[in-house]
C-alpha cells in the first residue's frame, strides 16, 4: 500500500507499520518542561529589561533538550493560523487530487527525498519499520530551485510567506542569540545558511491510528540541520523528545501561536557538542488526526565542522563562554 491514508479507516494496522517491541511508546511518558523563550528580550541591547534571563534560558535548552518554544518572534498569528488551515485543508483532499503533487510515476513508489506528496515507502530490502504519516515535501530555498508545479496553488502564498517570516526570525533573532552564548559574532550561524544552504519545508498528516501502542508516526531521529522551526497545530499532542534515555511528551504550546524549535545535527557538530541536537519522535493517536510544518535550515556540507575556538579549549570544559 502506498499511502497511510488508505491505512487509516482500519481496526488494524498492516503488519509494515508495527515497531519492535522494545521501540514501542510507553503508555505514559512525562512531560517535558520545554521553556518558552520571549525573543524580544534576546537581541543584545535587552539586558536591562530581562535579556540576560532569557539568553539563560535559551542556553539550558540549548544544552539539555535541545528544543525550546519561542513566543513573541515575529510571525504573524494570521500567517500561523493561515498556514495551518492551508495544510489542513491540502490532506483533507481526495487521494485522487492530492497525488497529482506527487512525484511518483504510476506504479513507481514516493521515496522521501523526493519533491511532492506522499508517504515514506521503505525499499523491501529496509527491514526498518514504516511511519504512521503522510508528507508533502518541498525545497523552498534557494528560490530558483523551487519546483512550483509541486506546489498547490492554495498555499503557494501562505507557505512563502511563513518561510519569509520565519527565516528573519530564525537568521535576525535566533542564530544571533545562539551565536553569542558561544562567544561568536552575531553572524557565525547564519553565514553557514546563505549561499549554496538549503531549506526544506515538511508538512506531515498523521491520520489517527487504531493502535497508538504498535505504531510510531515517525520514528526516533534528529534532524540533518542547523535548527528546524515547527508550527504544531492543537488538535493533539504527539511529539516526543528523548533525554538522559527517557521519552517525554512535549505538550501542546498554551499560546497557539508558539514556534518550537529544534536544535540540529549540525549545531551539535558546529558547537563541538555543547548545544544538543534533539532527539524526537511522533506517538500516534487513536482518536485525533494532526499536523505539523517543520522547515528544515541545512548548511552546505563544508560549512559543518567544529569551530575552531570550541576544539581543544579545556577551559571550556563543558560549559559555554560568555
Ligand atoms: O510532526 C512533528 O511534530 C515532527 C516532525 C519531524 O520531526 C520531522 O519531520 O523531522
Ligand atoms: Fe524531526
Amino acid at each position: 500500500m502506498l499511502l497511510v491514508q488508505e491505512n487509516a479507516a482500519g481496526v488494524d494496522v498492516p503488519d509494515g507499520y508495527v515497531m519492535k517491541p522494545e521501540d514501542r511508546p510507553s503508555a505514559e511518558a512525562p512531560v517535558a518542561q520545554i521553556p518558552v523563550i520571549d525573543v524580544g528580550l534576546l537581541s543584545g541591547e535587552r539586558k536591562a529589561d530581562g535579556g540576560d534571563e532569557e539568553a539563560a534560558k535559551l542556553r539550558s535548552a540549548l544544552e539539555s533538550w535541545g528544543i525550546f518554544m519561542v513566543s513573541n518572534h515575529g510571525v504573524e498569528p494570521c500567517v500561523i493560523d493561515g498556514m495551518c488551515s492551508a495544510s489542513r485543508e491540502f490532506f483533507q483532499r481526495p487521494l485522487e487530487e492530492k497525488m497529482k503533487y506527487s512525484q511518483a510515476k504510476d506504479g513507481e513508489k514516493y521515496e522521501d527525498f523526493h519533491q511532492g506528496y506522499g508517504s515514506k515507502e521503505l525499499k523491501l530490502e529496509h527491514k526498518s519499520t514504516r511511519d504512521w504519516v503522510d508528507r508533502m515535501f518541498l525545497q523552498v530555498e534557494p528560490q530558483e530551485h523551487r519546483q512550483l508545479h509541486l506546489w498547490p496553488e492554495s498555499f503557494r502564498d501562505i507557505l512563502h510567506e511563513f518561510f519569509v517570516q520565519q527565516s528573519s526570525l530564525v537568521n535576525k533573532s535566533l542564530l544571533p542569540a545562539m551565536a553569542r552564548l558561544l562567544g561568536f559574532d552575531d553572524d557565525f550561524f547564519g553565514e553557514k545558511l546563505r549561499g549554496r544552504a538549503l531549506t526544506f519545508a515538511r508538512l506531515s498528516h498523521y491520520p489517527s491510528c487504531p493502535r497508538p501502542d504498535l505504531v510510531l508516526g515517525v520514528k526516533s531521529h534528529t534532524d540533518a540541520t542547523i535548527v528546524t522551526v515547527l508550527m504544531v497545530d492543537n488538535n493533539a499532542s504527539g511529539l516526543q523528545v528523548q533525554k538522559d534515555d527517557v521519552w517525554y511528551d512535549v505538550p501542546c504550546p498554551t499560546d497557539p501561536h508558539a514556534l518550537l524549535i529544534f536544535v540540529g545535527d549540525n549545531t551539535e557538530v558546529i558547537s563541538n557538542g555543547v548545544f544538543k541536537a534533539s532527539v524526537h519522535r511522533v506517538v500516534t493517536n487513536a482518536q485525533n488526526e494532526r499536523t505539523s510544518v517543520a522547515m528544515f535550515y541545512v548548511p552546505i556540507p563544508e560549512e559543518v565542522a567544529p569551530a575552531d575556538d570550541l576544539v581543544n579549549d579545556s577551559s571550556l570544559d563543558g560549559a559555554t563562554k560568555q
